[in-house]
């Protein structure tokens, strides 16, 4: 570490100090403006912070993740826009299992501390790429990929129901637990569904190019729930088929795949396939809607295994916000499969980071589209 980046940590662990947590120097994530660590509450700022209380409660250690965004490096709209707007939405769709939860803030003129639950076993996209190698076949197991599934489309629900729209879903800022519960992450291009026929209606280009729904890379005003639709299509397929289902370098041709409608592999069955279509609809209108996916027959077993796995994790905390009782060992959720590892690579799932707006002008750029 260079002594200038050694400094600058140094006073890292001494911020977080006083506020009762202990930094560690492991990293676990990095994104544009941000580093995240792995750092330990104490007793005292346990006892001072109901949030962490009652969510540490039941895990069984003091681990936290602490998100550090050098806002002196980052561009004014950053602070002035983005970060509040990731803030709120953590707040506001406090308290779900599958969602990150935010326990505190703390600031000073150079920096932002996000204190966060920690989901340490990894993302989604690492898990798929994981798996596809230890199967050697591409994708999730469908009943695997069921049970996470539900807990995203659990999580986006309790989102849309609180007001908020993710606009930034993909595999990538889906995080697991040591649990193996699957949490949602990465609220920076959320966005306050404003309720109402029209005025919903969101013209702002963000996400990720492979993930984004078509009316937005038409350039239409769109509704953020279903945009966040579309995506949850894009993931799920890339849960059961291990890549992703439109992947083009110029916007016409991805709307021409797009339009085309997704190829599935042989052996996947008709009920995820039917799924799948029904999240990719081209025309907003007639996409699925939360209600639907929910309660469509490919997701209904995972309803049951769901609710079976949280009670025996935890019972009361379906009923209580408070439980005090010691909770009972958890069962692990995600079984792991003893498939043969037969050594030859396979062709992994890319990531669909690169960021809509910059994509969307380069391409329309290349193919005098003028978008
Ligand atoms: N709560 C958490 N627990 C464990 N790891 C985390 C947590 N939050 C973030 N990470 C790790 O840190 C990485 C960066 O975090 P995050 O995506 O929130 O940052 P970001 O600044 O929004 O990133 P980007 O600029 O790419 O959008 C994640 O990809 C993940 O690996």
């Amino acid at each position: 570490m260079k002594s200038s980046s050694r400094h600058t940590f140094l006073e890292q662990v001494r911020e977080c100090w006083d506020k009762g947590y202990l930094l560690s120097s492991k990293k676990i994530g990095s994104g544009t403006f941000s580093k995240v660590y792995l750092a330990y509450a104490t007793h005292e700022c346990i006892q001072n912070n109901p949030k962490l209380a009652s969510d540490l409660r039941g895990k069984h250690h003091t681990m936290v993740a602490i998100k550090i965004i050098s806002t002196a490096k980052a561009p004014p709209e950053f602070s002035r826009k983005f970060l509040p707007r990731e803030i709120s939405s953590f707040n506001a769709t406090y308290k779900h299992l599958n969602v990150v939860q935010l326990y505190e803030t703390y600031q000073n003129s150079e920096r932002s501390y996000l204190v966060l639950e920690l989901a340490d076993r990894g993302d989604l996209l690492e898990h798929i790429n994981m798996v596809s190698a230890q199967r050697y076949s591409p994708g999730l197991e469908e009943e695997e990929a069921r049970r996470l599934f539900w807990q995203l489309v659990s999580a986006i629900a309790h989102c849309h129901n609180t007001g908020i729209v993710h606009r930034d879903l993909k595999c990538e800022n889906i995080l697991l637990d040591d649990r193996g519960f699957l949490k949602l992450t990465d609220f920076g291009f959320a966005n306050q569904a404003v309720t109402g026929p029209k005025s919903s209606l969101l013209s702002t280009f963000c996400g990720s190019v492979a993930y984004t729904a078509p009316e937005i890379l038409m350039s239409k005003k769109y509704n953020g729930e279903q945009a966040d639709l579309w995506s949850l299509g894009v993931i799920l397929y890339a849960m059961v088929m291990g890549k992703l289902p439109f992947k083009e370098r110029q916007p016409h041709c991805m709307l021409h795949m797009m339009r085309r409608g997704p190829t599935f592999r042989p052996g996947l069955s008709t009920e995820c396939q039917d799924l799948i279509r029904g999240l990719l609809q081209l025309c907003p209108l007639k996409r699925l809607d939360l209600q639907q996916v929910a309660t469509h027959c490919w997701i209904l077993p995972s309803t049951h295994t769901f609710f079976s796995a949280l009670l025996e994790l935890a019972p009361e905390k379906l009923v209580d916000e408070e439980p005090d009782e010691e909770l009972k060992t958890p069962r692990p959720f995600l079984q792991s499969h003893h498939l043969q590892w037969q050594g030859v690579p396979q062709e992994r799932l890319a990531s669909g980071h690169k960021p809509l707006e910059s994509w969307l002008r380069q391409s329309a750029d290349s193919a005098g589209l003028g978008l």
